[in-house]
């Protein structure tokens, strides 16, 4: 895993390694510039041949324009023909971004011109569709929307260029929580490069889809190991390996008995594959508890998976005196009500792991704080989606919602560990950046973009089977924030490796392929 870290967090890191007199800030950006110029040649190797090349860098008022100024210093000196823009006057620049205007302004008879941001559309209108645009407007230090003639610039650049490039994020897009400040631009470019490690705003929200490739260049900051308020990104290429195995010497009940609860007749669908899910990632044995009118329904369609009569809460007491359950599921299919209520309550006082999704949550709508003070410092994890979130935790949601006007804004990242932090546990938002936050303040996200990309998931039961997961892998013994990262980790895998055409059944069935390849 790697750290994300956000804007005020690598301004902070930035200025304590320049005050301890290692580095310049100038040094910074200039190894900044060599980095995207790098990363150019590198993803756009057709580039290589810069004869009759064009590129056009807009550049904004601050420190991400310093950067593009050595970027078009580099693109020049290997023979491109390059347009400079610049957003606001040369004379407020900041320092460093002021010296790398100046050496590419140069003096005397060598002296360029640089354009202001509103001739960019006039240029590429008269000259044509450049081979490369760069955008380097804002970074991390933008504070709120685009105007709409920067908007208008950037689409107009972006749109006419063969290949696009940001620097450090697309302008517009919030580096803390990925979202469009003001006005949603839309935009997506090519590339990104960002330096000593990348953004929030990379994987959250909009920021997820705002370019094709990421990449992170070293820039010589002293990497900083992991504090409890970095966010972590789930990002390493075998992540579930050691899921993956399994100790020779173990017996079933070694790996744990889950028990998922299901609703009643036609309604227990749910269950079966949350069920599945956590017997294929490996609990030694999993019972489903079933309501006596829908016995027959699930008894006709299961084999490995055993059954248990489960009509109320005093039912699941009883059940529970066998304390070999070492993790329970409750939500999937079980009905929103009292006696959904009842269950969670038996669950949770019989001091097992639980996941509590779907029904489980809704069931608490009108009092969620009844929920919270019966889950606070157990082995829990709830797995809402945004709706479920939303009946949990409005007002945290009602943030997250909120168009963001000024930055940085509140992200997903920031909500989670909120709604972790009062709930008392392990608190996993789903999407297509999931969220996961454990009470102590500790936060890891995993988003299915790009190389990880996963649109066959947005399938019914999907969820369901998610919760499967991380209940299968707390019945094998793994803490909650652990089994829910490796949960959501092994869930997009399955849903990679099915591809087109995946229903929720594909996911469990698909995992063996998947462990077996993290061998
Ligand atoms: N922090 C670091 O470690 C490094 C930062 N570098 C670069 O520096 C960037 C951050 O520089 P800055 O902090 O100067 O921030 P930016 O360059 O992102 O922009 C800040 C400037 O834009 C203005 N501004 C913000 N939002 C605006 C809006 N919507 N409309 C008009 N003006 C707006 C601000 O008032 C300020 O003048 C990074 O993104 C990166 O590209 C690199 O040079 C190397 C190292
Ligand atoms: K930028």
């Amino acid at each position: 895993m790697s750290n994300l870290m956000t804007g005020g967090q690598m301004r902070t890191h930035e200025q304590a390694v320049i005050g301890g007199g290692s580095v310049t800030g100038l040094a910074l950006m200039q190894r900044a510039g060599q980095g995207v110029f790098d990363a150019i040649s590198q993803a756009f190797p057709e580039l290589s041949d810069a004869c009759g090349r064009r590129a056009l860098i807009l550049c904004g008022p601050g420190n991400n324009g310093g950067d593009g100024f050595v970027v078009a210093h580099l693109l020049a000196a290997a023979g491109w023909a390059v347009d400079v823009a610049l957003l606001g006057e040369a004379g407020h620049l900041p320092p460093d971004a002021a010296a790398n205007h100046a050496r590419w302004v140069g003096t005397g008879a060598k002296r360029r011109d640089v354009l202001s941001l509103d001739q960019v559309v006039p240029l590429i209108a008269a000259q044509g569709a450049p081979d490369l645009v760069v955008d380097a407007v804002f970074g991390t230090g933008l504070r709120r929307g685009l105007s709409a003639d920067v908007v208008e610039a950037l689409r107009v650049s972006i749109e006419a260029a063969r290949h696009s490039v940001a620097v450090d994020i697309l302008s517009g897009l919030c580096a803390d929580s990925g979202k469009w400040l003001g006005q949603a631009a839309d935009l997506t470019v090519d590339l990104t490069v960002t330096f000593h490690t990348a953004k929030p705003g990379h994987y959250l929200a909009a920021g997820g889809r705002a370019t094709r490739r990421l990449v992170i260049v070293d820039i010589g900051l002293p990497v900083q190991s992991a504090r409890i308020e970095d966010a972590e990104l789930i990002d390493a290429p075998a992540y579930s390996g050691e899921v993956a195995r399994k100790d020779p010497a173990s017996h079933k009940y070694g790996s744990g008995h889950a028990l998922v609860l299901s609703g009643g007749p036609g309604r227990t669908g749910a269950a079966r594959l949350a069920a599945r899910a956590a017997l294929r990632i490996g609990a030694g044995l999993v019972t489903i508890a079933v309501p006596p009118g829908a016995q027959q329904e699930v008894a006709c369609q299961i084999t490995a998976i055993m059954l248990t009569r489960v009509a109320d809460s005093e039912a699941l007491g009883v059940v529970l005196e066998d304390k070999r359950y070492s993790a329970l599921c409750l939500g999937p299919g079980l009905g929103v009500g009292e006696r959904t209520r009842s269950l969670v309550s038996e669950a949770l006082s019989a001091g097992r792991s639980v996941v509590l999704d779907a029904d489980a949550l809704t069931s608490f709508a009108d009092d969620p704080m009844s929920l919270f003070e019966q889950v606070r410092g157990a082995d829990v994890v709830l797995t809402p989606h945004g709706g479920e979130f939303a009946r949990l935790f409005p007002d945290l949601a009602e943030q997250l919602r909120a168009v963001a006007e000024t930055g940085p804004a509140v992200s997903k990242i920031d909500v989670v560990r909120a709604a972790a932090a009062r709930a008392g546990c392990t608190v996993l938002l789903k999407g297509a950046d999931t969220v996961i936050a454990a009470p102590d303040g500790r936060v890891r996200v995993h988003a299915a973009c790009r190389e990880r990309a996963a649109p066959w998931l947005a399938t019914a039961g999907a969820g369901d089977v998610l919760a499967g997961f991380v209940t299968g892998l707390m019945a094998r013994g793994l803490e909650p924030l652990e089994a829910a990262s490796h949960a959501t980790w092994l869930h997009v895998e399955c849903a990679r490796a099915f591809g087109p055409g995946l229903i929720a059944e594909d996911l469990p069935e698909a995992l063996p392929g998947v462990l077996k390849a993290l061998l």
